[in-house]
């Protein structure tokens, strides 16, 4: 059976109260496979969303986290925090934080490192600007992303980080990929992973597209043989859309 893993990242959005809503409403419909599904969502909303999703196999995330323990860092959550709300999964290197927030790949593989050694799986997010793609060095840059940002890690320690390749100019734009061109970099994404650590991480490695997917061209993207499920932002506000793509995903298995 393929493997999926269906995240909504809700990116600065919800009140704990809707992000309570959200979580009811969720358990109130059949789920073939919770385990494929994550909520990725701003920290105030975590303890909820955690407490409200005990039962159901549905894993929560973060959208980004500090790799001290702790210190003087005003503002940030350390991954000790987010263990100690049972948290599974955290979003790392999202374009959104490299752009606006100066987060570096540096920055990125530690980030990925600390979460990695407490057993939070980390999402890594890699994409190019329409600038790139259009010079035609989309697949140079994605593959330096990767390079830095998984640097030092052991094929063991890889196995447990899922990639989520998100154009830039396909976030939040409604203009997605198409699903040749996200199983072309998904597929360069695996076969760079099966160069630097072999086939058995690169087998078995969860590889997600993101960017304006929806309910509409989800069921393509995730039938490439690459694609292992959606990193989806817009789509993932309302429970009816975000089933229907996990649902898209079900059919597929
Ligand atoms: O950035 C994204 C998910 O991390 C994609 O967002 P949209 O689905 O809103 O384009």
């Amino acid at each position: 059976m393929k493997k999926y893993l269906i995240a909504g990242n809700w990116k600065m959005n919800k009140s704990i109260a809707e992000a309570k809503a959200f979580a009811v409403q969720l358990k109130g419909e059949y789920i073939e496979h919770p385990e494929q599904l994550v909520i990725i969502a701003p920290f105030t909303q975590l303890e909820t969303l955690k407490k409200e999703l005990s039962e159901t196999g549905i894993r929560v995330g973060a959208q980004n986290v500090h790799y001290e323990k702790s210190g003087a860092f005003t503002g940030e959550i350390s991954v000790p925090m987010l263990k100690e709300l049972g948290v599974d999964m955290c979003v790392v290197g999202h374009s959104e934080r490299r752009e606006y927030f100066g987060e570096t790949d540096s920055r990125v593989n530690l980030k990925v490192k600390a979460l990695i050694n407490a057993g939070i799986t980390p999402i890594l997010c890699v994409g190019e600007s329409l600038e790139i793609r259009e010079a035609g060095n989309a697949m140079l840059f994605v593959s330096g992303q990767i390079a830095e940002d998984l640097d030092g890690l052991s094929a063991a320690e890889v196995s447990d980080v899922v990639i989520a390749y998100e154009p830039i100019w396909a976030i939040g734009t409604g203009k997605t990929a198409s699903p040749e061109q996200a199983e072309e970099m998904c597929g360069f994404i695996r076969g760079m992973v099966e160069g630097m650590y072999g086939a058995e991480t690169a087998e078995t490695l969860i590889i997600q597209y993101g960017g304006s997917m929806k309910p509409s061209n989800a069921p393509e993207l995730l039938a490439k043989p690459d694609i292992n499920g959606g990193l989806i932002g817009g789509a993932s506000l309302e429970v009816d859309s975000f089933m229907e793509i996990a649902k898209a995903a079900n059919k597929l298995q």
